[in-house]
């Protein structure tokens, strides 16, 4: 069960709603074969099986809140268990958004070995967000929504890399694509 993710290679990618976290995953997945969790993906899909448990998700992200701890991390560790026998290691996108859930996720499961900081501007995330939303359909991808996890990313999540900077193994990459 949970033993079977003890040792595997984890790598946590975190930045600014929109600052391309899934984009640059899916070019460590084309080149290294890593098992690309997101964390986002993983609730929506919660939300759009309509459970009870996924309305109660859904109005949280409307708000561009985070969602409780438990259930975001209970989500991602079933999902690492559930990769476990193919995976050569996990990036987890969009995982840990404060400080708190780094400390539960390497109590609970294990230690990274590298965070990966997608770097972009607030005004290029902004920009990307609102024409993302032209076509996402997804509900968090309006100008309210956007300037709150702005907002909570700068107050919850910067001190995140703070955090994994003094263990050194904080690896910095820009979100631009062009
Ligand atoms: N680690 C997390 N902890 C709590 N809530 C989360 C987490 N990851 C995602 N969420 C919820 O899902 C929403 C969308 O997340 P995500 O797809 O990663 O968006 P973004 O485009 O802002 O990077 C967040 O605003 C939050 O409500
Ligand atoms: C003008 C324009 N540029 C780029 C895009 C594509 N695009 C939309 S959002 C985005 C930022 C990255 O999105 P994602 O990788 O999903 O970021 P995340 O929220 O996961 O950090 C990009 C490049 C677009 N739709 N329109
Ligand atoms: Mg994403």
């Amino acid at each position: 069960m949970a033993d079977k993710i003890k040792d595997a290679k984890i790598v946590f990618v975190v930045g600014g709603p929109g600052s391309g976290k899934g984009t640059q995953c899916e070019k460590i997945v084309a080149k290294y074969g890593y098992t690309h969790l997101s964390s986002g993906d993983l609730l929506r899909a919660e939300v759009a099986s309509g459970s009870e448990r996924g309305k109660q998700l859904q109005a949280i992200m409307q708000k561009g809140e985070l969602v409780p701890l438990d259930t975001v991390l209970d989500m991602i560790k079933d999902a690492m268990i559930a990769k476990a026998d193919v995976s050569k290691g996990y990036l987890i996108d969009g995982y840990p958004r404060e400080v708190k859930q780094g400390e539960e996720f390497e109590k609970k499961i294990g230690a990274p070995a590298l965070l990966l900081y997608v770097d972009a501007k607030a005004e290029t995330m902004v920009q990307r967000l609102m024409k993302r939303g032209e076509t996402s359909g997804r509900a968090d991808d309006n100008e309210e929504t956007i300037k709150k996890r702005l907002d909570l990313y700068y107050k919850a999540t910067e001190p995140v890399i703070a955090y994994y900077e003094k263990r050194g193994i904080v690896r910095k990459v820009s979100g631009n694509t062009d």
